[in-house]
């Protein structure tokens, strides 16, 4: 069971409190106190103080507390499974990043000089949430105000630091709806070629977050105005090239109305994974998805369900003329409603009718008995009727089930029938 939101809250409240009663100052730091202000919802509350790593040990005790990140000056204290973890760190200033990602090294520091070593000013305030302070050295809460995602000081050296940055500005600017400030947006451009050093759980990471929100369109327009489309996606300039195939995908970005990143990305990468239209592939070739996926390292979840939604979304666009059986195998399949989502999306983004998605939709809703019925026969059922199990139980299951879906045969006694007569055809 993952900690009581409201119990990690109240806890990191104590933590502040008890560091303040041992003489230290302590506050609320980054994320936590911009989601405060925007009224959101925050998952962690980190603690920021003036406190050394060994003197926050001290104050919550050895068993209580994991040095992991204290060479960073960061302890975390655990307060137990409802209430989960709460990380302390030491006001600190950076010291030096040549693997442009982290810090070598860090030097302890107060809180104004702690401010200037984060991000952007809507992630640099503190707050007490004892005495209910905030404490802004950076300009933090006018451009809350304003709308801004800015950088802290000068932007390019906050981007040389650290390349993740330039995901985490746009992720900011997409899921707030925030403008990216103008001299942050051309830091970004010169450092955009230099985003390989991130490492791809960390991409994948902040894709997810972006795709998942309903503004990924805005992310996708502005990674490509940012010119960092070029350098994580670039199968998808050589092959949507043409402006109104990315008119296109922003259309049905905006349109697909799940949150779900599977979909969204397969929306992505739709016509990168066309093969040209001129040489009259029908089928859609799904490999650039499966090296993107690769790349990312994907999970194979994901991967699956982004090339199982491209292969079929042209299936489910024209539900309404497909043989029964044969969209039955596709709406028993676990992502079905995301394929039937994303080709909604599509066919309101092409502005023409949603009639084939609609009618997928309405037989989605089948009773699970019409739909998805139980199968007649199983692999224990074709050993007891003496049957040598091996390779070939799979594919003889499956052809049982066609014919189940098709109607052909009704009963386990019919199937067996059919497996009599047809297992050397099959
Ligand atoms: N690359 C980074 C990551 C984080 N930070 C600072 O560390 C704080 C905490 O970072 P993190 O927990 O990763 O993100 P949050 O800003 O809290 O936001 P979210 O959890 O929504 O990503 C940030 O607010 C920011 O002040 C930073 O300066 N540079």
């Amino acid at each position: 069971m993952p900690p009581d939101l409201a119990a990690t809250r109240a806890f990191s409240i104590e933590v502040v409190q008890q560091l303040k009663q041992a003489g230290f100052q302590a506050l609320w730091a980054g994320g936590c106190v911009r989601d405060l202000l925007l009224g959101r919802e925050s998952k962690d509350f980190d603690v920021a103080t003036n406190a050394t790593p060994d003197e926050v040990r001290d104050v919550f005790g050895h068993d209580h507390t994991l040095p992991i990140g204290a060479s960073f000056g960061v302890i975390t204290v655990n307060g137990g499974r409802r209430r989960g973890q709460v990380e302390v760190a030491t006001f600190r200033t950076d010291m030096g990043y040549s693997d442009g990602r982290r810090p070598d090294a860090v030097r302890f520091s107060s809180a104004e000089e702690d401010a200037q070593r984060r991000d952007f000013t809507i992630n640099g305030m503190f707050y007490d949430p004892v005495e209910e302070k905030v404490l802004d050295y950076v300009g933090g809460q006018r451009d809350l105000k304003n709308g801004l995602v800015r950088s802290i000081g000068n932007p390019y050296l906050r981007f040389e630091e650290d390349k993740l940055r330039m995901l985490r500005a746009v992720r900011f600017s997409s899921t707030f709806a925030f403008d990216l400030e103008l001299a942050t947006q051309r830091a970004i451009r010169e450092f955009a070629s230099h985003i390989h050093v991130v490492s791809a759980e960390r991409i994948a990471a902040e894709m997810r977050r972006m795709l998942v929100d309903n503004h990924r369109m805005i992310a996708v327009r502005m990674l490509r105005d940012l010119t960092l489309m070029d350098e994580l996606l670039p199968e998808l300039d050589s092959v949507v090239g043409h402006a109104l195939r990315w008119s296109e995908t922003y259309q049905s970005l905006e349109r697909l109305q799940v949150a779900d990143f599977s979909a969204a990305m397969a929306l992505l990468l739709r016509y990168a994974c066309q093969r040209s239209v001129l040489n009259g592939e029908p089928h859609r070739p799904v490999e650039p998805a499966a090296a993107i996926a690769a790349r990312w390292k994907l999970t194979n979840d994901e991967t699956k369900t982004i090339q199982w939604i491209l292969r079929h979304e042209g299936l489910i666009r024209r539900a309404d003329e497909v043989a029964w059986p044969k969209l039955q195998r596709l709406l028993i399949q676990e992502p079905a409603p995301l394929l039937i989502e994303a080709g909604r999306a599509i066919q309101r983004a092409k502005a023409i009718s949603t009639e084939g998605v609609d009618y997928a939709r309405s037989r989605i809703e089948l009773p699970e008995e019409d739909l998805n019925p139980a199968p007649l026969l199983n692999g224990g059922d074709l050993i007891q009727a003496g049957y040598q199990p091996g390779p070939q139980f799979q594919r003889v299951l499956e052809a049982v089930r066609d014919e189940q879906l098709e109607k052909r045969i009704a009963t386990t006694a019919e199937a067996l029938d059919f497996v009599k007569v047809q297992w050397d055809n099959l």
